[in-house]
């Protein structure tokens, strides 16, 4: 009699060494008997190292690289406390009057009891990270890995290298109160209209978005009211959406205020859904 024919039938009476003859393996709660026996455990195979590894190139590794990237940011950012994720060029630099704008407005959200989330890297983010963290606030850096790797600046206190933008992106979102932006390049422009997109179709509400620097931005502000409202790409409204103040303190001043209209504009969001769910029953 083998390992694989030693089946025993039920309305026969078992003799005590059959029993033993009966080869069996376990995976967690599973058995396996004859020929779906593996030749080896879990365990081994878990630390097996040899044979291809081109499956850390595939789609479905990646998948589970980006939950554990969602894991990591939701873990260190769901304890924070009321945020604002401030934006900014990653090219000017210490000597700048942006700069010194951008430490001003990082020590007054601290101040004023927010902590400070910026992108991690040089420039703007640095001087809001480095005027958090001196007025003893909570400076968050939510870096990103590029090619020509920076690493997070000094001024982090709190911080992680997050591999995919769109992850990262969605955690300035998430843990912030509402957003501030300061002169910046193409990196700044796709955090503003990611942030604006989503307030204009209210995926998030109650989301101040402030931009410090009117002469930086008046051009694009115009270009908006010029070209995208007359042409009906976005409503009038729309452009109520974005504040824009040359005073560090004003800007600290409208995202409190949006606090204080929280409750209200997430009951009318609240109404307008349920009557539109209303309006397709
Ligand atoms: C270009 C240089 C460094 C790039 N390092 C960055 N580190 C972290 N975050 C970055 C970096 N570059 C862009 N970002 C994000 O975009 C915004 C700034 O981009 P901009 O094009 O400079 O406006 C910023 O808010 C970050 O979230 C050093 O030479």
């Amino acid at each position: 009699m083998t390992d694989y024919d030693n089946s025993i039938h039920p309305d026969r009476p078992v003799e005590p060494d059959e029993r033993e003859h009966l080869a069996e393996r376990r995976r967690g709660p599973i058995v396996m008997r004859r020929r779906q026996i593996q030749p080896s455990t879990t365990d081994q195979r878990l630390l097996d190292t040899r044979g291809p590894a081109d499956w850390v190139h595939t789609d479905p590794w990646r998948v589970l690289r980006i939950q554990s990237e969602f894991v990591e940011g939701f873990g260190m950012l769901a304890e924070l406390g009321p945020a604002v994720s401030v934006f900014g060029s990653a090219r000017l630099g210490r000597h700048t009057p942006e700069y010194a704008t951008a430490e001003k407005l990082g020590r007054a959200l601290a101040e004023a009891g927010y902590a400070v989330i910026t992108g991690g890297g040089p420039g703007l983010m640095e001087a809001a990270n480095k005027g958090a963290s001196e007025a003893g606030g909570v400076s968050v850096g939510l870096g990103i890995e590029l090619p020509f790797e920076q690493g997070i600046n000094k001024w982090v206190d709190i911080g992680i290298n997050f591999r995919y933008f769109f992850v990262r992106k969605m955690m300035f979102v998430k843990y912030a109160q509402g957003f501030v932006g300061l002169p910046g390049g193409f990196g700044t422009m796709d955090e503003l209209f990611e942030a604006l997109t989503l307030v204009q179709t209210k995926k998030v509400t109650a989301f101040p978005i402030v931009l410090i620097g009117s002469a930086y931005w008046e051009g694009l502000l115009d270009w908006i009211r010029e070209t995208m409202v007359t042409q009906g790409t976005v409503s009038p409204v729309d452009l109520d959406l974005i504040s824009v103040t040359d005073d560090v303190e004003d800007a600290v001043r409208i995202i409190q205020q949006a606090e204080d209209h929280r409750p209200a504009e997430e009951a009318a969001v609240s109404a307008l859904a349920a009557a539109e769910r209303r309006a397709q029953d």
